[in-house]
């Protein structure tokens, strides 16, 4: 056990060996139910998968921000149906407040955007990366946690806004070597439905629950969808024409459909124009049968999608128009996207693309003999204080030891401190790569 310092533990001499502290019991060493550890490989992928989001971040002139992983269970309570409200990890906290872990981070970044109301100059562009939760039954093994990118545009109504946002992600996709032949976005627009539903006078507050029944068309047999759209209140001539429109592929046939003065087709023509001017046409299909699974979408939605079809969408996002007004902010138009970290880990695993990442210090600094440890201190400040790093041999050790641990950190040469040599202000430089061996004065060191 780790002395803590306290004396009660490690202490042995004179007082005798330290009373063994109880052992209470075995815990469980694995991490919760659905939840991971992140040991230093796979903190170095994180880490190197965190930093192409920040950096693509920057490029786009967003600025970070963050919030509590738990929030008040109001910000998720939706009425649309949504799995995400199914599986929220909500509890009652020791005020009896009603709390939740985040599902995800729109909210609170709209909750955000509110607080600071007329003090924040539009448009907002801010990006977060944060955990985010969901609680469901372990019977389907899947995870309750993951991380998530998310970039929002706030107080912007155009297209352009849109536009930019899968600029951002496709800057990301080609910075970590995915092209256009390995992924690409279906892009369409709630107003589709909405302007379908609107010539069958479908009540306005039935179209979040229609959206999100519809947005399980891939995953439940049609005729569910149907009878859910049923009991949801749209007449079966509604559903058929519902589904007929969900099946075209091309925009020139939306347009036969409805026409080319609705904001649907206008918007979208729009988006496309504009992807040839920011260079990622090739990255991007109209579909209409996407839709996403987040009730508050008003207009235009989008998702990353692997061509090989063998994966869950790697991102998604689009236009919410209503979210701050509904709690109870302003009218501010916004849109932004959620970026997962495991979909595109799967993606780069099944490409062989994953990163080759491994520990490398440029030095292991080690005392020949233990009376030297001080001089060997004082190497590796020198070292660092001249921004090299350092593994300093803590430790007396045999040689073989230091050479063994030096191959298994990457170390690119190790300086042995010697007692004769450091009588004459010297240290012994070892290129590990080369063997090649030499001595060099303490202040030549760099
Ligand atoms: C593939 C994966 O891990 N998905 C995942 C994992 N955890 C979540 C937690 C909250 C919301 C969505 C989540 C989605």
């Amino acid at each position: 056990a780790r002395d803590n310092g306290g004396g009660a533990g490690g202490r042995s001499g004179a007082l005798g060996p330290a009373p063994v502290a109880e052992v209470i019991q075995k815990i469980d060493v694995n991490p919760p139910k659905g939840t991971r550890d992140f040991s230093p490989d796979e903190m170095r992928l994180r880490n190197w998968l965190f930093h192409n989001f920040r950096e693509v971040s920057r490029l786009f002139g967003f600025e970070e921000v963050d919030f509590p992983v738990l929030e008040s269970e109001a910000l998720f309570v939706r009425k649309a149906g949504e799995e995400i409200k199914d599986q929220l990890y909500c509890f009652e906290d020791r005020g009896n407040r009603r709390v939740a872990l985040r599902p995800e981070l729109t909210p609170s970044l709209a909750r955000l955007v509110i607080q600071k109301g007329k003090s924040l100059s539009l448009p907002v562009k801010w990006f977060a990366i944060g955990q985010c939760w969901r609680y469901e039954r372990m019977t389907r093994g899947r995870r309750r946690e993951h991380y998530q990118w998310n970039m929002d545009i706030i107080g912007v109504p155009d297209v352009m806004a849109e536009a930019e946002l899968i600029s951002s992600i496709v800057t990301f996709f080609k910075r970590i070597g995915i092209t256009a032949s390995d992924v690409g976005f279906k892009v369409s627009s709630r107003k589709v439905l909405q302007e379908v539903l609107s010539r069958y006078s479908i009540r306005e507050d039935l179209f979040g629950k229609v959206c999100i029944i519809i947005d399980k068309i891939e995953k439940i047999p049609l005729n569910d969808i149907k009878e859910e759209l049923k009991a949801a209140g749209v007449s079966t001539e509604a559903v058929e024409q519902l589904l007929q429109v969900l099946s075209i592929k091309s925009l020139t046939e939306l347009e036969e459909i409805l026409g080319d003065a609705g904001e649907a087709v206008v918007e979208l023509k729009q988006l496309f124009s504009l992807a040839e001017k920011f260079g990622y046409s090739e990255w991007i299909q109209f579909d209409a049968s996407i839709v996403r699974g987040l009730a508050y979408y008003t207009g235009i939605v989008f998702e990353g999608f692997d061509r090989d079809g063998k994966l869950r969408a790697i991102c998604g996002g689009g236009r919410y128009d209503r979210l701050l007004s509904t709690f109870g902010g302003d009218d501010i138009p916004a849109c932004g996207f959620g970026f997962g970290d495991a979909v595109i880990v799967e993606l780069l695993k099944e490409k062989g693309r994953l990163p080759a990442l491994s520990l490398q210090v440029d030095n292991i600094v080690c005392a020949l003999d233990h009376d030297l440890q001080g001089p060997a201190a004082t190497v590796a400040t020198i070292l660092r204080e001249k921004g090299q790093t350092v593994d300093l041999v803590l430790e007396n050790k045999p040689l073989k030891w230091v050479f063994k641990r030096a191959a298994r950190i990457n170390a690119e040469r190790l300086i042995l401190v010697g007692s004769a040599e450091w009588q004459r202000g010297m240290v012994g430089v070892k290129i590990l790569s080369s063997g090649e061996q030499h001595e060099i004065k303490l202040d030549e060191l760099e």
